[in-house]
């Protein structure tokens, strides 16, 4: 069973009044990608701070790589990276002197200096000042600087804020590649889910302070699955005619809707075919739940998220 990376047990944090983290828990395990989905104010950025120890909890408990005590703590620490803070960076030095600078306190060469430039897309930037380069260019950059000490768990708060589409791409590929390549556990967050949709391996939805769901990258992707509906107070009639066309991949739901999930482009051939059977069509059409849609049935907000 693989190493689990991160537990954290009933976390709390309380600014003023106002419970920030209410018995927040989860667990990561080596190899895992984490998404952290949650609208602005959830307590994202507040629990990444309280695993990396940079605040004081005030209720719970958390585990490193099997460490619980203060020292082991501090101990597991030394193998992971953050962007909760993001490093600064000397705009009037390109991409590789900067982190020249960074690895000078790190003892990393120009070998790895220079894998690290090609890991997150920046070997061609040659001699660009970073005060030119674009949001995504810098952030990426950022990121960089914090795998100067090798860790072996990421934590990478919004990596994807502000980018545009073409961005979020990349920065989904390069932390892709942080994992296959380099087998970083990592744990990241983003207040939009569609974002992380195609890069976690598991989701957690942090709303109010409060893990509400947890679901993993094949629980999503039924979620978010495109199907042909049908809706017919003649169900049984129905199921028979897609049977006798061949369809298997369907489900009945409240007995009045059928949701078909191949042949997606043959919405037209089904109807016809219903119809020819004298099966009452109330309504045909593909859907496809969107995620954000989603996310909002689970908060049951209609905030902006
Ligand atoms: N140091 C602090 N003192 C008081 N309140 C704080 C402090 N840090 C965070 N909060 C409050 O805690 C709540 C959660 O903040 P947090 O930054 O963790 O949210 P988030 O989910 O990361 O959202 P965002 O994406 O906006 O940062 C917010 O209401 C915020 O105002």
């Amino acid at each position: 069973m693989a190493e689990i990376i991160l537990k954290a047990a009933n976390i709390s944090k309380i600014y003023g009044k106002h419970k920030v983290l209410d018995n927040v828990s989860i667990k990561i395990k080596r190899g895992m990608i984490y998404g952290l989905i949650g609208e602005n104010g959830a307590g994202k950025s507040t629990f990444m701070r309280a695993v990396m120890g940079l605040i004081a909890i005030d209720g719970g408990d958390i585990e490193l790589f099997g460490e619980t005590s203060t020292k082991g703590l501090q101990h597991a620490r030394r193998k992971m990276g953050q962007s909760i803070e993001m490093p600064a960076l000397y705009p009037d030095l390109s991409a590789r002197e900067n982190l020249q600078v960074q690895a000078a306190n790190g003892g990393v060469g120009e070998r790895e200096i220079a894998d690290l430039l090609r890991l997150m897309n920046l070997e061609h930037t040659g001699k660009k000042k970073t005060k030119h380069f674009s949001l995504g260019m810098r952030q990426r950059l950022a990121i960089a600087s914090t795998l100067i000490t090798n860790p072996e768990f990421l934590i990478l708060d919004e990596p994807t804020n502000g980018l545009d589409p073409s961005g979020i791409v990349e920065m989904r590929d390069m932390i892709q590649r942080l994992v296959t390549e380099r087998g970083i556990t990592v744990l990241l967050s983003s207040h939009l889910l569609d974002e992380l949709s195609q890069i976690a391996t598991h989701y957690g939805i942090l709303h109010e302070g409060k893990i509400i769901n947890e679901l993993s990258k094949e629980d999503l992707a039924r979620v978010a699955r495109q199907y042909i509906e049908v809706e017919t107070t003649e169900v049984e009639k129905a199921v028979v005619v897609l049977d006798e066309m061949g369809i298997q991949d369907y489900e009945v739901i409240n007995g009045i809707e059928i949701h078909i999930y191949e042949r997606l482009d043959e919405a037209a051939a089904i109807n016809r075919a219903l119809v020819f059977e004298n099966v009452r069509v109330s309504r045909i059409g593909t859907t496809r739940q969107k995620l954000e849609d989603y996310f909002l049935q689970l908060t049951g907000g209609t905030k902006n998220v």
